[in-house]
């Protein structure tokens, strides 16, 4: 076993992995069981992220799982010749089928943004997908590590706490809203303008997942760069809180970001398998339960371990442009937690 899972790293890092974060992806070799389970996983993100995780020698078991079409992308998932075994389960009644036994649950079931929507805009679809879904969790894997991606992110976390909470299945290490898709716009924005590659750059974003409340922390970007002026840190600042705006314009009605949002859910994912493993030093940003700021939720960097969340890391020292977008995002922030929390203890 300890040899097929060696050669399956070493092909991957070979094929496609060429810096720090697609090692990380592809690089532990001998692994205990894990089962993942993908909720919408026949969907624009769900059926790269299957792709992905397919190819992760964490890996154990893939479950896929939506409304309809699963069986098919898992039957063509599951031809890789890699260690996990793939099965697809399509309909509410092979849900928990789908979920019994599952280390990881990573959700990105829900309707993406045409031009012209907020993310809160899909609240009213989301957040009814997300609760069900989220008792069932409750009900059939109450210990797995939640990945929430489904939108808005900064109300849907909030509504998996409240469903946890009432079934008293509720580990707050175990909630995690994916906030990595900024965090690899803010590292990329800033390699191209920092003239770094990007596979070299490290950005923490903190805050939440929607406009000016996604606050990438570029004072604190690593390899740092003297070339960059004030009005390009508000620029880069800027087109990471339009990130997924610019995707979905790009898209003309034909949805939101996928792809790259699947290469981020599978870097998340794989970091909280590394954790749950018991790899020391797993780091990553992400909204979670926190006391750093006056709000319930909030998302900075976490340290993963083999219970989810390990410790909240802070803030750090922020510059005076990131204090002023600090203070700025806190009340949009409150109120998409407050509706979400609201949501959860109405219906
Ligand atoms: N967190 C992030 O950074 C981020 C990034 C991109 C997209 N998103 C969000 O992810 C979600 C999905 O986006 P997409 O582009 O994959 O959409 P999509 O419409 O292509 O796919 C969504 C899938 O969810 C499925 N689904 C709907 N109801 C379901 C249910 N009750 N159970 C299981 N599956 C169900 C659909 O059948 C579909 O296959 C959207 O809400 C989008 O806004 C989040
Ligand atoms: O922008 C969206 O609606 C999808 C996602 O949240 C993103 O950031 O790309």
């Amino acid at each position: 076993m300890r040899s097929f899972l060696v050669r399956s790293a070493e092909s991957a890092l070979r094929r496609g992995g060429n810096g720090p974060s697609a090692r990380r992806l592809f690089s532990s070799l001998s692994a205990p069981d894990r089962k993942v389970a993908v909720l919408g996983a026949a969907g624009g993100i769900g059926q790269p992220l299957a792709l992905l995780m397919k190819l992760n020698p964490l890996v154990s078991s893939l479950a896929l799982y939506d409304i309809a079409g699963t069986p098919g992308v898992a039957a063509d998932v599951s031809h890789i010749n890699t260690r996990a075994k793939v099965a697809g389960y399509a309909g509410e009644e092979q849900l928990g089928e789908a979920l019994e036994g599952s280390d990881v649950v990573i959700i990105p079931a829900g309707v993406p943004r045409k031009p012209g929507m907020t993310r809160d805009d899909l609240f009213n679809i989301n957040a009814g997908i997300v609760k069900s879904l989220c008792t069932a969790i409750a009900k059939y894997c109450p210990n797995a590590v939640v990945n929430m991606i489904s939108n808005p992110v900064n109300s849907t976390v909030p509504i998996a706490s409240e469903v946890f909470k009432k079934a008293g299945t509720y580990d707050e290490r175990k909630l995690f809203g994916v906030t990595t898709l900024d965090v690899v716009r803010a590292k990329t924005f800033y390699a191209g303008k920092a003239n770094i590659p990007a596979a070299d750059v490290n950005v923490p974003v903190v805050g939440g997942h929607a406009g000016i409340t996604i606050l990438p922390l570029f004072s604190q970007a690593t390899p740092a760069s003297n070339d960059l002026s004030h009005e390009d840190i508000k620029a880069l600042t800027k087109r990471t809180q339009d990130g997924g705006t610019e995707v979905v314009e790009a898209k003309a009605g034909k949805g939101s970001a996928t792809l790259s949002m699947a290469y981020a859910g599978a870097i998340f994912a794989d970091a909280c398998l590394k954790g749950l493993n018991g790899t020391p030093d797993i780091v990553e940003c992400s909204f979670v339960q926190s006391t750093i700021t006056e709000l319930p939720f909030f998302a900075s960097k976490v340290r993963l371990g083999k219970n989810g969340v390990e410790e909240v890391l802070g803030l750090g020292p922020l510059s005076d442009y990131e204090k002023e977008g600090f203070e700025n995002l806190k009340p949009e922030l409150k109120a998409s937690i407050e509706k979400g929390i609201k949501f959860a203890n109405q219906n």
